[in-house]
């Protein structure tokens, strides 16, 4: 089999706390950048995924950066931006006549984007999408939803109480939990109610907030208006890749996100773990033609920097799935009408 074309979605490096908690005794200003910010440790990660992806596509991709090769969307979001060019850093480091400035081992790569209040691929929860919401509403109905509720209904009170926030909840728990993680990381010693225990049951309910906002409930109706919508644009890409004879034609389609652009992608995709993706995370796609000259669609999922990205199999299929085989057991979410299914 020879590899084609290759389509990679990740999630940005390390970052600041998106916000602080009321009570929190690390506000805005803890931060050398502010909340929401890509840190050092973050540039590190993305430059090291970018030199094990330069490693894992030598001979696939030229050495040196061709832009004929490569195309690269963030969400327009400073740490997706960001995450994009230290993570092309690590791939292209420029060499011979690609030096522009001999003190500089990087050039510049560009790095697309829309704004954020246009972005329809990679923004998710996609917004303005009533049946969405109604799902989602349905979906806190549901018995699983209640239960976990109900088990947590005194731990939410107890956070409610030291955070000082008003409105928590299980949609809501991980923001707390993003906030203590982050904090953590970077050395910001928690307050004492913050225990091993209180982090492992934050864990748990953040974790379960991205299982329910994609899935859990009418996993198939929910990613035909979110994670199947990128889906579709991916598959459009690997499948014009398949049917274009051109010599010239792209090689990788590179996207900078977010957690939840992962978790929709994935549980669209039916193969979402129920963990947070980690921080750089990178979920493949690999189109290769086999001998036979029939096409296949392998995926991969990179979450541990330590370790070989590991197989993700599309449910139903093989490790290798013929792509007509990957296009007839996703149809069912991919969207005909996304406006009009939004509809209620
Ligand atoms: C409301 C804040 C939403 N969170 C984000 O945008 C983060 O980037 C999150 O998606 C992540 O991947 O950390």
């Amino acid at each position: 089999r020879e590899l084609k074309f290759v389509t990679l979605v990740y999630r940005h490096g390390d970052r600041s706390p998106i916000k602080a908690y009321p009570t929190d005794p690390y506000q805005e200003s803890a931060w050398p950048q502010g909340f929401g910010q890509l840190t050092q440790v973050g540039m590190k990660q993305h430059f090291e995924l970018g030199q094990t992806l330069k490693r894992r596509y030598k001979g696939f991709l030229n050495e040196t950066y061709d832009r004929h090769q490569i195309v690269v969307r963030s969400t327009d979001c400073d740490r997706t931006l960001m995450s994009a060019e230290a993570n092309l850093a690590g791939m292209y480091p420029p060499n011979g006549s690609q030096v522009f400035n001999p003190d500089l081992k990087w050039q510049p790569i560009p790095v697309h984007t829309v704004p954020l209040d246009e972005d329809r691929l990679l923004t998710f929860p996609l917004p303005n999408c009533p049946r969405f919401d109604v799902l989602l509403n349905e979906t806190t109905k549901t018995e699983t939803f209640l239960n976990m509720t109900n088990r947590y209904k005194d731990f939410i009170e107890m956070l409610r109480n030291k955070t000082g926030l008003k409105d928590a909840s299980v949609e809501s728990v991980w923001s707390v939990h993003d906030t203590l993680y982050c904090e953590k990381l970077h050395n910001k010693r928690p307050p004492h109610w913050v225990t091993s225990d209180v982090m492992e049951k934050l864990r748990k309910l953040k974790d379960f907030s991205f299982q329910v906002m994609f899935g859990v409930y009418k996993r198939e109706e929910k990613s035909r208006l979110q994670g199947g919508v990128l889906l579709a644009q991916i598959l459009k890409n690997i499948t014009e890749s398949a049917v274009s004879g051109s010599k010239k034609q792209m090689k990788m389609m590179m996207y900078s996100a977010h957690d939840t652009t992962v978790v929709a992608l994935q549980t669209a995709l039916n193969v979402f773990s129920g963990r947070q993706p980690t921080y750089a995370s990178c979920h493949i796609f690999e189109l290769y033609k086999e001998d036979d000259g029939f096409f296949s669609v392998a995926m991969f999922f990179r979450n541990d920097s330590t370790k070989e990205p590991y197989p993700l199999t599309l449910p139903n299929c093989t490790q290798y799935c013929p792509l007509q085989d990957f296009l007839r057991l996703t149809n069912p979410v991919i969207p005909e009408n996304w406006e009009a299914e939004c509809r209620v």
